[in-house]
This record gives C-alpha cells, structure tokens and sequence, in this order.
C-alpha cells in the first residue's frame, strides 16, 4: 500500500543520516557511481581532512572563524556539532539543484536532519542502519581513521542518532551495499519508489 508522501517533483531532496560508521559515504559513493545524475551537496565542516580528502571534493575545510561567519550570514541549510566539529550544508547550491530538477542528496547527521525536516517538510529523509551494533562498532574501527577517543565520542552519537530512527520516513539496514543503493535509487527516481507502510526494510 502506498504511503502518502508527495510526488516525486516535490521530494527530489533526500536526506540519509544514521551513526558513524554505518556506510552512508559508501552507500553514496557506490550510488554516484552508478547515478552520476545523482548530485551530493558537499558539506562544509571544520574538522581536519582525512588522509585522501579533497578540499571541495569530500568537504569544504574551514577554520571556526568562517564557519561563523556563514551560520551568520544564513549561507547554510542546516548545520550541526557532531562529536566535537561543526558541519552544515551550503544553502544556495541545494536551492538551485532542486530548482533545476536534480535528484539531490544530503548525507547528514541527527540534528541536521531535523532541521531540514522543519524547513523543507517535503524532504524524504532515510535513516541508515546497521545490521547490529556489534557490526557497527566494528565498521568504525576497522576504518582506522579516528582515534579511540574519537571513536567513543561517534558511538556515543550513534546511541542517540539510532534512538531517532522512527524520525525518518524509513529505515535502509544496510547489509549490502548494493542492496541499500538500490532501493535508495528506487526511492529517489521513481515515484512508486516509496510503496511500504513499514518504516523498517531489511
Ligand atoms: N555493507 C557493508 N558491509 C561491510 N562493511 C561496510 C558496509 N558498508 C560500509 N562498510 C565499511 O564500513 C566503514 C564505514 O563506512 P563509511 O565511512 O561509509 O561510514 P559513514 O556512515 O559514512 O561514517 P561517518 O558518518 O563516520 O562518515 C568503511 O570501512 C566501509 O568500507
Ligand atoms: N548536520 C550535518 N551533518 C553532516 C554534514 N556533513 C556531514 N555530516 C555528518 O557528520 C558526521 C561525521 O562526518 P565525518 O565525515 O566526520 O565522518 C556524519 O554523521 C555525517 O553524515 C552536514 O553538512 N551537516
């Protein structure tokens, strides 16, 4: 049975959050890959790059300073604090992308997803889970990219971040990258993409 989300023209924004660590840079690189239609907003953020992170690429790295200054301004979307950095979205390329007819994305936080949930209501906003948390903590470590410290402070978010998960529209778990990228292009391009009245699909 279909759900009453609207027409595809007016939820051409997705948003996908869920806890560090669950794949969703995976999911989206993997979905680019195949959907190059697809745009991802890049976000900006001022926390350090990883190794192989492209300024305007992965992020656009900024000190605190300019990070003020564009919260100030109203340049951003949304944005948030997550495990000690700050990172929103550049408001007026995500504008133009919808105007424009493009299939958009937001990987995001929690916090940022509500946001958007309040300012533009007609987003589909997907929540990526992982298979168990056992999995998950796994998946961050073997990532290697954050200290422990670091890492306790992403799970501790990940609690709270999975607590929200009836907040989304519907939850992806992902067990397969490709499984989740599928049915996440479903929902994006297809409007009888989003046709269950669970919120929670394996
Ligand atoms: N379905 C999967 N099965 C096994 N490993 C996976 C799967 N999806 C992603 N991974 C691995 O999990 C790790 C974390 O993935 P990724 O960096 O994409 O997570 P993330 O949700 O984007 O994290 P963050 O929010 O911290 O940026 C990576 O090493 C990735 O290769
Ligand atoms: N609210 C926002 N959250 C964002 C944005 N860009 C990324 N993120 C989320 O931050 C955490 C950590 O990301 P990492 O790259 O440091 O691992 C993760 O949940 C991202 O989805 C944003 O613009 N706004």
């Amino acid at each position: 049975m279909e759900v009453g989300f609207p027409p595809l023209s007016e939820r051409r924004l997705t948003v996908l959050s869920g806890p560090s660590g669950v794949g969703k840079s995976t999911v989206v690189a993997e979905l680019r890959r195949a959907h190059p239609e697809v745009w991802l907003s890049v976000s900006v953020t001022t926390r350090r790059p990883r190794p192989g992170e492209v300024n305007g690429v992965h992020y656009f790295f900024v000190d605190g300073e300019e990070f003020d200054r564009l919260v100030e301004s109203g340049e951003l979307l949304e944005w948030a604090e997550f495990a000690g950095n700050r990172y929103g979205t550049p408001r007026e390329p995500v504008l133009k992308k919808l105007a424009e007819g493009v299939p958009t994305l937001l990987e995001i936080d929690l916090e940022g997803a509500r946001q958007v949930r309040r300012s533009m209501p007609e987003a589909l906003l997907v929540f990526l889970a992982p298979p168990t948390w056992e999995e998950l903590e796994k998946r961050l470590r073997g990532r290697g990219t954050e200290p422990e410290d670091v890492i306790a402070r992403r799970l501790e978010a990940g609690r709270v971040e999975m607590a929200a998960e009836s907040e989304f529209d519907l939850t992806l778990v992902n067990t397969s990258v490709q499984d989740v990228c599928l049915r996440l292009i479903a929902l994006m391009t297809d409007p009888q993409g989003v046709t269950t009245t669970t919120n929670r699909e394996v």
